[in-house]
């Protein structure tokens, strides 16, 4: 994004014509202090906007302008370090950026990092965490979905002490859009619906990226299990995180530590004692974010489940978030839409 003065900010979207850009432009369709100055995709260079997205077709006007090398998963490092970044602002959706241990980035993407020095610069943009380091950031990495969903709840409880650092387990679902667009064996309607599966079993490449926000804030390597399912939804995510408590610590206390750290958070949201648990349902094509924390039947142990939409506050709407802060816009600008329920 780059700024034309004051209250202007020029957005470009690469990728706009998948999942996660479709949503971009939902969201930036209200934002006060924007507009899209140039949408890239490969297929869909040259198209029409109403020929990619009928449902935004009367919406901004414009089309998919340009077609960019090789936009795969760990592709977009090499454009952004091509960007000058005195000028513009990036928030990289993708997961370039997101580890700070380039040997860890390269064990789990399996090629070195093209951008080392860059990768430095970048800021790991959770936001609701890190809003301090977004603000004077050029270079926001942007949250994997499963990972928001985790280290929401779990990042203040182990800042506090008052979760143990050991036998975290994350069991978390999402919706399909979370695989994109482009449509593949295994998300097709036929073979997604009506059932479920578990997937990347100890070996997705979110683990490490939680892992590194956990260890953060518990001052000492964590590592967590980490199982994700593909469930028959077009968005959200469910994480069902199980936690052992530290000495004193009870499911009130956990439920008390995270309400006093959201309470001032317009998208973070800790459901009091004794309500249901969340529903994905409660936050879809919204970029809120809700929890509940339970004791176990057994003693010792915590339950905690956190619902996002994946595309909005796993994606896109923390996306333009970040994009708030870093620009010192209202941080809710654009981001005002209610929940679609049923
Ligand atoms: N979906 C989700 O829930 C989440 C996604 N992300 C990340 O966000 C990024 C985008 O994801 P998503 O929107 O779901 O992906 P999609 O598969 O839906 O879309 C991919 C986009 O990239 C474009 N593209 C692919 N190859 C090229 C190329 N060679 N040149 C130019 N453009 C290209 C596509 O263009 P075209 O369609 O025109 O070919 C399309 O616009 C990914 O890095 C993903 O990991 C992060 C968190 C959550
Ligand atoms: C359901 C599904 O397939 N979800 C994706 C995660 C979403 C995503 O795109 O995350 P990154 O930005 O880290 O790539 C997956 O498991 O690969």
């Amino acid at each position: 994004m780059a700024s034309d003065g004051p209250g202007a900010v020029r957005v470009a979207i690469l990728g706009a014509s998948g999942y996660t850009g479709a949503e971009l432009l939902r969201l930036l369709s209200s934002h006060p202090h924007t507009s899209i100055a140039a949408l890239s995709g490969e297929r869909s260079a040259g198209s029409p906007m109403g020929a990619v997205f009928p449902h935004l077709a009367f919406g901004p006007p414009g089309g998919f302008v340009a077609s960019l090398p090789d936009l795969t998963t760990t592709a977009s490092v090499t454009i952004i370090a091509q960007l000058p970044l005195d000028t513009v602002r990036v928030v990289d959706l993708s997961a370039d950026f997101r580890l700070r241990d380039v040997d860890m980035y390269a064990t789990w993407y399996g090629a070195p990092h093209a951008a080392v020095e860059l990768q430095a610069q970048a800021v790991y943009g959770l936001t609701e965490l890190a809003r301090d380091a977004v603000r004077g950031a050029r270079l926001v990495a942007n949250p994997g979905c499963y990972p928001t969903s985790a280290q929401l709840p779990l990042v203040p409880l182990l800042t506090a002490g008052l979760i143990k650092p050991a036998d975290i387990i994350v069991d978390a679902k999402s919706g399909v859009t979370g695989a994109g667009r482009a449509a593949k064996v295994g998300t097709l309607f036929c073979e997604a619906a009506d059932g479920m599966s578990a997937y990347g079993v100890a070996s997705h490449r979110h683990a490490p990226e939680i892992e590194q926000g956990l260890s953060d804030a518990a001052g000492q390597p964590v590592d967590v299990v980490f199982t994700p399912h593909l469930v028959p939804l077009s968005r959200g995510i469910l994480s069902t995180i199980y936690v052992k408590l530290a000495d004193g610590a009870t499911a009130d206390s956990l439920r008390e530590c995270l309400a006093t750290t959201y309470a001032a958070e317009p998208f973070v949201h800790v459901l009091p004692s004794g309500v249901a648990p969340p529903h994905t349902r409660h936050v879809r094509g919204s970029n809120h974010a809700v929890m509940g924390v339970y004791a176990d039947r057994v003693a010792g142990r915590a339950i905690l489940v956190c619902v996002i939409d994946n595309i909005v506050k796993g994606a896109s709407g923390q996306a333009i978030q970040n994009m708030n802060v870093m620009c010192g816009f209202d941080e809710s600008a654009g981001l005002g839409s209610t929940p679609v329920f049923p």
